[in-house]
């Protein structure tokens, strides 16, 4: 039997919702099959934010350069900067058999769902709209213009949240985190089992 691919996973939801702190949480237990695919955004870096950590950050003519070379999965424009997925990366560890862990926002995500249909879905909601806005104020990153560009983007986001395949409450960070886990368990066994019922078939058993 071949090797089995890793899942692509894809997390997306409004900008203050936890997407990054979850995403932390996940990646802090020791053995984790998660790698996490590190964006290349045209934002300016965030203070304590780390080129080839956080983002890799680039100018817009060397973004604009990689989406004609090919080179991303996706890529979005939100809020007035481009953010995408490299695509190399991504393969080259999913055929490693490690799960790849995308946290992107939900255009990028829909061009994932038209490329690559077998990814996994996963919408992280707020408790509530005026929770959302007091995390976003709250996390004071941003100034009072971008928080109110990102509220408005959020109200469009959340209209997207019907085409995912889970949605998960980010109430608690550990909650969400636990009900992440669970999600992606659940659908390595259930592709493992759609795997051993093809090659029984294949095999006339
Ligand atoms: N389409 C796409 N969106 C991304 C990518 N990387 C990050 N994003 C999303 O872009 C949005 C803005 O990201 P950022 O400026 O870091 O703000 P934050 O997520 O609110 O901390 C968020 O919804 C991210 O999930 C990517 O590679 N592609
Ligand atoms: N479950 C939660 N309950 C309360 N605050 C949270 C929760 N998850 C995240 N936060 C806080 O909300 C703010 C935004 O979180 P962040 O991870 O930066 O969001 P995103 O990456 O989705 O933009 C941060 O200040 C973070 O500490």
């Amino acid at each position: 039997m071949q090797k089995e691919r890793g899942i692509l996973i894809v997390l997306s939801g409004p900008s203050g919702v936890g997407k990054g702190t979850v995403r932390k949480e996940l990646f802090s237990t020791p053995d984790t099959n998660y790698e996490y695919s590190i964006s290349m955004t045209t934002r300016q870096p965030r203070v304590g934010e780390v080129d080839g950590v956080d983002y890799f950050f680039q100018t817009h003519e060397n973004f604009e350069s990689l989406i004609q070379q090919g080179k991303l999965l996706e890529y979005a424009s939100y809020v007035g900067n481009y953010y995408g997925t490299p695509l190399d990366y991504v393969n080259e560890t999913l055929d490693s058999g490690r799960d790849v862990f995308l946290e992107i926002e939900v255009q990028g995500a829909a061009q994932v769902r038209e490329k690559a249909p077998n990814a996994l879905f996963i919408f992280l909601a707020p408790p509530s709209l005026s929770a959302l806005e007091e995390r976003l104020v709250g996390r004071g990153t941003e100034t009072d213009d971008v928080i109110a560009s990102r509220i408005q983007a959020a109200k469009q986001e959340l209209e997207m949240m019907n085409l995912y395949d889970y949605v998960v409450e980010n109430d608690e960070v550990t909650k969400a985190c636990d009900r992440i886990n669970a999600i992606v368990m659940a659908e390595h066994c259930r592709r493992e089992r759609v795997e051993k019922r093809y090659y029984r078939m294949l095999e006339g058993k």
